[in-house]
């Protein structure tokens, strides 16, 4: 399993070999879960305090020692020292004249250095792109750029590979079949002649397409997301509903500014809760299509303008990983009676029922195969 995160900044987390060996890991680790589970009452509100008050009184307030903030300002210090470095080490190639790896961390470099100022990417961009922006983190302000690799890029992801992991262990008949899927692709790609699976490769793979939606969808990451109306409004109701005092409404008016919670818990009927990969499949179900990304009959990436911009990444990833994972290893329960919850951690995050420590823990037994 790769360690490292080549695709996106060529740079060694050394994950695998313990968090005390790299000062990044370290402020990364559990980054999450120290920040936001079980948050006390100031950290819940300062997210809205803060997006309400003029900046010179953020910047003071931000100083304070609470949990959320200090947790996030520790990363932020390393993140950006760890992002200089790299972009430090990818100029440098670049301009003695080796070509450097071929990661995005890399291009944003070369689009940095460009002279052309249609491409050129300024370096505070670059260096925010590979980190994080410590304000729209804590704040609740919606519509902020969230910019990031590390944070956007890795957390959802991994915590999506967590629980497609979770489910699997738990389903050694869908591990059959998609080491069955492997193996009939790879001899595919080597019956053309390719000794690598190509992302239409990726694509042509249905059993493991339904896997990864059917997780996204029991398991949607960021599973609320916040709108403000920019007008006056009324949402419509897909069915009328009572309110408090009795009176039935079809819409619900909204003033400008106000903000929505959109709960991405969509219909799927009574089987809404069990994970089964075969809706996607065979036509079975209403919303059958295997087909993933922004569009997919799941909000899990959101959809629209700010749509995760990373999907189709994600998904390769998550995909490529799965493949080497399938293919050397079997998936099975922890021993024992160890039951996984939903951590509310920023993201859902697996956690442990009934341990203390506030950790994302999946245990789960793996088996060389
Ligand atoms: C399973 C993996 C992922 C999930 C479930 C996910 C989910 C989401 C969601 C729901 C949003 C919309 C947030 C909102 O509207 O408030 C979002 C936005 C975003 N995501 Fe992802 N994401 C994933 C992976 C990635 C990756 C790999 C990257 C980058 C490499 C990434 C970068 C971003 C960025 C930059 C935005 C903000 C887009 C904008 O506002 O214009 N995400 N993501």
């Amino acid at each position: 399993m790769p360690h490292e995160c080549p695709a996106s900044a060529d740079y060694d987390f050394e994950a695998l070999d313990g968090v005390q060996n790299n000062r990044l890991a370290q402020v990364y680790n559990n980054l999450f879960a120290d920040a936001f589970y079980q948050m006390s009452d100031i950290d819940i509100a300062m997210p809205y305090i803060l997006s309400n008050i003029p900046s010179f009184f953020v910047s003071i307030l931000t100083r304070l020692p609470l949990r959320t903030i200090s947790k996030f300002r520790n990363y932020m210090k390393v993140a950006t020292e760890v992002a200089q470095e790299v972009v430090d080490k990818q100029t440098q190639l670049y301009l003695h004249g080796k070509e450097g790896s071929k990661d995005l961390m890399s291009l944003l470099v070369h689009a940095n250095l460009s002279e052309d100022p249609k491409t050129k990417v300024g370096k505070n961009e670059v260096l925010a792109q590979l980190t994080y922006e410590l304000r729209p983190c804590i704040t609740a302000r919606p519509n902020t750029k969230f910019r990031t690799f590390f944070l956007a890029g890795h957390e959802t992801t991994a915590s999506s590979l967590m629980w497609t992991l979770y489910e699997l262990s738990k389903h050694p008949e869908w591990q059959a079949k998609l080491r069955e899927e492997i193996a009939k692709t790879r001899s595919q790609a080597s019956e053309r002649g390719d000794t690598k699976l190509t992302i239409a490769d990726f694509d042509s793979m249905s059993h493991l397409q339904a896997v990864m939606k059917e997780t996204l969808r029991v398991y949607p990451i960021v599973s609320s997301l916040v709108r403000q109306a920019g007008k006056d409004d009324c949402i419509p109701l897909s069915y009328p509903v009572p309110t408090a005092n009795g009176e039935i409404i079809s819409e619900i008016p909204i003033n400008r500014g106000e903000r929505v919670l959109i709960s991405l818990k969509s219909i799927w009927g009574e089987d809404a809760d069990e994970w089964r990969p075969e809706r996607f499949l065979n036509g079975h179900g209403t919303h059958s299509q295997v087909n993933l990304g922004l569009i997919a009959n799941l909000a899990t990436f959101s959809s629209g303008i700010r749509g995760c911009i990373g999907w189709r990444f994600s998904l390769l990833e998550m995909q490529a990983i799965l493949i080497e994972l399938l293919e050397n290893f079997e998936f099975s329960p922890s021993p024992g009676n160890v039951e996984i919850i939903r951590g509310s951690t920023g993201v859902m995050a697996p956690m442990v029922k009934g341990s203390t420590s506030g950790r994302t823990q999946l245990p789960i037994t793996l088996t060389p195969l």
